[in-house]
């Protein structure tokens, strides 16, 4: 069963900008989604669709089995979202802010007490309970703003761009906290991020956009197999050179396989032994001038490069 089914859903805003373009998507129930893309690429806009603050121009989205054009209303109450500005009230406490938002939800005060001692409880949240959130770092608010959403028992739970600016130790315990919640609670999270690392250890699906387009859906497994093939990394005085030197690398290896990273072309390989001596019989015999040639890891950025470039130029995956 499907949590969310979103069929070709295209947006484009009054100034022209094409925000999304022909986007599908489906999200299973219980799991953690996660849409990973650069900034501009429409993650912001599917968000605000998929939780019913703006309209598509096109396309057919269901959330819970409903029609979000036509049961907009219905579909409110199960889901939350705690965009990138928190709206947790930063003048009162956890406690304060819970109680009022089990009001806001008509939930019985003995009900709210008890769902909000399980909360805090289970987040490890009990040192926050009683002091304004303000005396609180960025992250632990951003923390707190999650645990407020979840009074409701919201079936999904989506959540935009959730550890942007954080240092290591609080993406971490936000990383924590949305496991517990789909382990523990069950509730479905919909996230976006910038960040390839936090979709790999998070999700069981991430799906990668670009300029509004989805370029690939998929487990983080099917993602990391683009990563376990090796690279090579051709190192080039400047990125001019680099830049210059792909050009004719083009005319031996298909355009896809490569991108130009600081200074360096950065290949991909199926097979990497003879990549290595093709490309450097080519360097060497073309007299082109190059520091050296590794073999290397690719890392996430690669994949995420590779998949969007392929989809820039029209290539299947
Ligand atoms: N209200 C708006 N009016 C006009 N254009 C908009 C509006 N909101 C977003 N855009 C444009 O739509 C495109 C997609 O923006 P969106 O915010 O959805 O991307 P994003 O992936 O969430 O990026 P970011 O990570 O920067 O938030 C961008 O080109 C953006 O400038």
């Amino acid at each position: 069963m499907y949590a969310i089914q979103a069929q070709d859903v295209s947006k484009t805003y009054k100034n022209g900008v094409r925000a999304l373009d022909h986007v599908s998507l489906n999200v299973r129930k219980g799991e953690i989604f996660s849409l990973l893309g650069q900034n501009g690429a429409g993650k912001s806009t599917l968000i605000r669709i998929l939780t019913t603050y703006l309209k598509p121009d096109l396309g057919l989205v269901q959330i819970l089995g409903k029609n979000l054009s036509m049961k907009a209303a219905r579909i409110r109450p199960k889901i939350a979202c705690v965009g990138q500005q928190t709206s947790i009230d930063t003048y009162l406490s956890l406690e304060e802010n819970m109680m009022f938002q089990s009001r806001l939800y008509r939930i019985p005060k003995t009900q709210a007490k008890l769902r909000m001692e399980k909360l805090i409880q289970d987040f490890g949240l009990q040192s926050y309970r009683k002091y304004p959130v303000s005396s609180y770092s960025g992250g632990i608010k951003r923390r707190l703003d999650i645990a407020l959403n979840m009074m409701s028992a919201p079936e999904i739970l989506f959540l935009d761009e959730p550890t942007v600016g954080m240092d290591i130790q609080s993406r971490m315990a936000m990383w924590d906290m949305l496991k517990k919640i789909r382990n523990d609670f069950g509730t479905t999270i919909f996230l976006t991020t910038h960040y390839l690392e936090e979709a790999d250890i998070l999700s069981n699906t991430v799906c990668i956009m670009k300029d509004g387009k989805e370029v690939t859906q998929g487990t983080p497994e099917e993602l990391r197999s683009f990563i376990r093939q090796d690279a090579l990394r051709i190192l080039f005085p400047t990125k001019a050179e680099a830049e210059k030197q792909m050009v004719f690398l083009q005319s031996v290896f298909p355009a896809s396989q490569m991108t130009v990273r600081n200074t360096d072309i950065m290949m991909n390989t199926e097979d990497v032994r003879s990549d290595l001596e093709r490309t450097a019989g080519f360097l060497l015999e073309a007299h082109i001038p190059f520091y050296g040639i590794q073999i290397v890891q690719p890392t996430l950025e690669d994949v995420f490069l590779r998949l969007t470039k392929k989809k820039e130029m029209g290539e299947e995956k």
